[in-house]
């Protein structure tokens, strides 16, 4: 390596640690920058990276009398949304990561992007992100170091993670940090690759400038090596919000909640109840991710490793969901929304009247009655949890919070009711594993196909899919107080392909019920699924409802039962061998007792 490159890299690098400064310098001499900036996580740093942003293009203020604080981006329109086709786990061995994960083999993956990062950086600049997964000092928490040639993802990881001088402190010298390395490149999807390589806590990811791609923190360290991490190490690593309802007598119960990407996690972790639901209130932990240990007194306890929120923009509006309307009123980063004349943000399902004129995310003008949408559908804000005014006063404890009750749910437009409870542990972690869901913008493909989605992992399980499995199986035995196991579906629909059930800040009828589950306070009738309400259990009272749509939202119906098993059939006999045995027998149990 040129001797001046070294220098630039260690003369004014804010640590001693030589793991780190070799491995900067390394990436360096790849990539060839022009500059390198270490981020110190501090608010002059965010000022100036934020006005450089702007000089460039790569912000555009908006309104700041409006929306303080606020900026929105335009990313590339071939680059909007997850790319689990271009997503790979590089593990020696190809069935290391299992049926269900793309695979390239480590030396091929580190030649193929290494031709790509070689001099990718040329012209450009390297931010170094020094962050923290978790609460600082937390023993769950995690430290990597993300280098990007992005100032948009250096701005994105200063609010979703702790990042900055408290992380690399953290680190100190010790060489147990994730190494991210990250290059926008030309933006062109046929030289784009998001590669894993758990074995060396590495993570690759060239081509891409969007979300899950390239905050490296996210769905790359906090799922797919968490995962991987988790299984060696004996905790879970999950795609779930965690959230805190506290009953009228003030006791607090934590919840987590598996639902795939936008399937109504944010919205469930900010849930306002309802009026009628006076001396109740839901706290958001996490909206996203959950990483669960087994605690000295034998309860899970969760984490949410991020410190911001990622979060779906459309459909978000002060009656769906009025506390991220809140929490993104300022110090937000907007990505893809539209504009409107006054250089305020717009999006589809905001109050109020449509524009007559706007901005779309585009860039290009748009007018009311267009049949384009004027945001995307995957549109996203970048806001910080502390503007949330919901947030827990747990979010921040290192130790976490105990988990009493865990909710698998997807968007089926049929065949899965409303809510019921497992049976048991195993029968709980067979509802998360035959889970279906139809997809969403949130990765690029088609919308609206119903595909299985385990515990919604699919996307961000860094490891064998049977393994997984087997792994939340395993956790049983370490569990001393098992969280009861549920599975929801606010998303069936009737006849017209309307909602049956109203969702949002009503889920808090469905919430209530597990609640009661949890300790004990109702009882409950078998179905062939599971525990479901008994008649009037989920009160309805102030619902605009007709009277058969609860009974319909809740029906369960032998012909679509017969059409799922086929579909989860095909998803287990994937696993092969390595589908574990006890999830077998409650298929054959579920056979049973549909006498199919
Ligand atoms: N009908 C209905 N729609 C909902 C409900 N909750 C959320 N949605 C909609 O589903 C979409 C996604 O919701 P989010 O809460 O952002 O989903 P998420 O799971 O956090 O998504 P990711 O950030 O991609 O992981 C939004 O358009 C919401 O308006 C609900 O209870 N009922
Ligand atoms: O990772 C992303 O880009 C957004 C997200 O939360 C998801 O897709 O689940
Ligand atoms: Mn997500």
């Amino acid at each position: 390596m040129a001797s001046t490159q070294r220098a630039a890299v260690t003369s004014d690098a804010p640590t001693k640690n030589v793991a780190l400064l070799n491995w900067v310098a390394r990436c360096a001499q790849m990539t060839q920058p022009d500059r390198i900036i270490w981020c110190d996580g501090s608010e002059a740093e965010k000022k100036r990276l934020t006005e450089q942003a702007v000089k460039e293009g790569i912000l555009i203020p908006l309104n700041q009398e409006k929306r303080p604080g606020c900026y929105l981006h335009r990313s590339n329109p071939n680059d909007v949304a997850r790319v689990e086709h271009l997503t790979f786990i590089c593990t020696p061995n190809k069935t290391d990561a299992g049926p269900t994960n793309n695979w390239m083999d480590p030396e091929q993956a580190y030649t193929k992007l290494g031709l790509l990062f070689d001099g990718s950086m040329k012209g450009r600049t390297m931010y170094v992100v020094p962050y923290a997964m978790g609460p600082l000092g937390g023993t769950s928490t995690k430290i990597g170091v993300e280098l990007t040639d992005s100032i948009y993802v250096a701005l994105n990881m200063r609010i979703m993670t702790r990042m900055g001088k408290p992380a690399l402190d953290m680190l100190g010298d010790s060489e147990d940090f994730n190494r991210g390395l990250h290059s926008t490149g030309d933006v062109n999807p046929d030289r784009r690759y998001i590669c894993h390589f758990p074995h060396d806590n590495t993570i690759w990811s060239f081509g891409s400038g969007y979300g899950g791609n390239v905050l490296l923190g996210k769905k790359c360290l906090a799922l797919r090596i968490g995962s991987y991490l988790g299984r060696e190490e004996g905790w879970l690593a999950e795609h779930m919000l965690i959230l805190g309802v506290t009953d009228p007598k003030g006791q607090t119960t934590y919840v987590a909640a598996a639902f795939p990407s936008a399937c109504g996690k944010t919205n469930f972790a900010m849930m306002i109840p309802p009026k009628s639901y006076q001396g109740w209130k839901v706290e958001t932990v996490g909206d996203d991710i959950a990483w669960m240990r087994v605690g000295p007194d034998g309860r899970l306890y969760a984490i949410n490793p991020e410190a911001g929120y990622f979060g779906v923009v459309p459909g978000t509006n002060t009656k769906t969901n009025p506390n991220a309307m809140a929490t993104i009123a300022k110090d937000t980063l907007f990505t893809n929304v539209a504009m409107t004349a006054d250089g305020d943000v717009w999006w589809e399902g905001k109050d109020g009247e449509v524009p007559e004129e706007l901005i779309d995310w585009q860039g290009r003008p748009w007018k009311k009655g267009s049949p384009d949408k004027a945001a995307h559908p995957n549109s996203r804000f970048t806001a910080p949890m502390t503007n949330n005014p919901a947030l827990s006063p747990k979010a921040n404890d290192p130790q976490g919070v105990p988990i009493s009750a865990i909710i698998f749910g997807g968007r089926r437009s049929n065949t899965v009711p409303l809510v019921l409870q497992a049976f048991n542990w195993t029968h709980g972690v067979f509802l998360g594993a035959t889970m279906g869901s139809e997809t969403t913008a949130a990765a690029t493909g088609k919308v609206g196909v119903v595909r299985r989605d385990p515990m919604a992992m699919l996307p961000f399980c860094g490891y064998h899919m049977g393994d997984y499995l087997q792994h939340w199986l395993d956790m049983q035995k370490s569990i001393t107080h098992l969280p009861k196991i549920f599975q929801v579906n606010w998303f069936r629909q009737d006849k017209n392909g309307k909602y049956l059930w109203p969702g949002y800040g009503e889920n808090m009828r469905v919430l209530e019920w597990i609640v009661n589950r949890v300790h004990g306070r109702v009882p409950t009738q078998e179905t062939l699924l599971g525990w479901v309400p008994r008649q009037g259990d989920i009160p309805t009272q102030g619902l605009d409802l007709p009277p058969e749509a609860i009974s319909e939202a809740t029906s369960i119906k032998a012909d679509e039962w017969k059409s799922e098993l086929k579909s989860q059939e095909v998803f287990f006999e994937q696993l092969g061998t390595k589908a574990p045995e006890a999830l077998m027998l409650q298929r054959k149990l579920l056979i049973s007792r549909l006498g199919s």
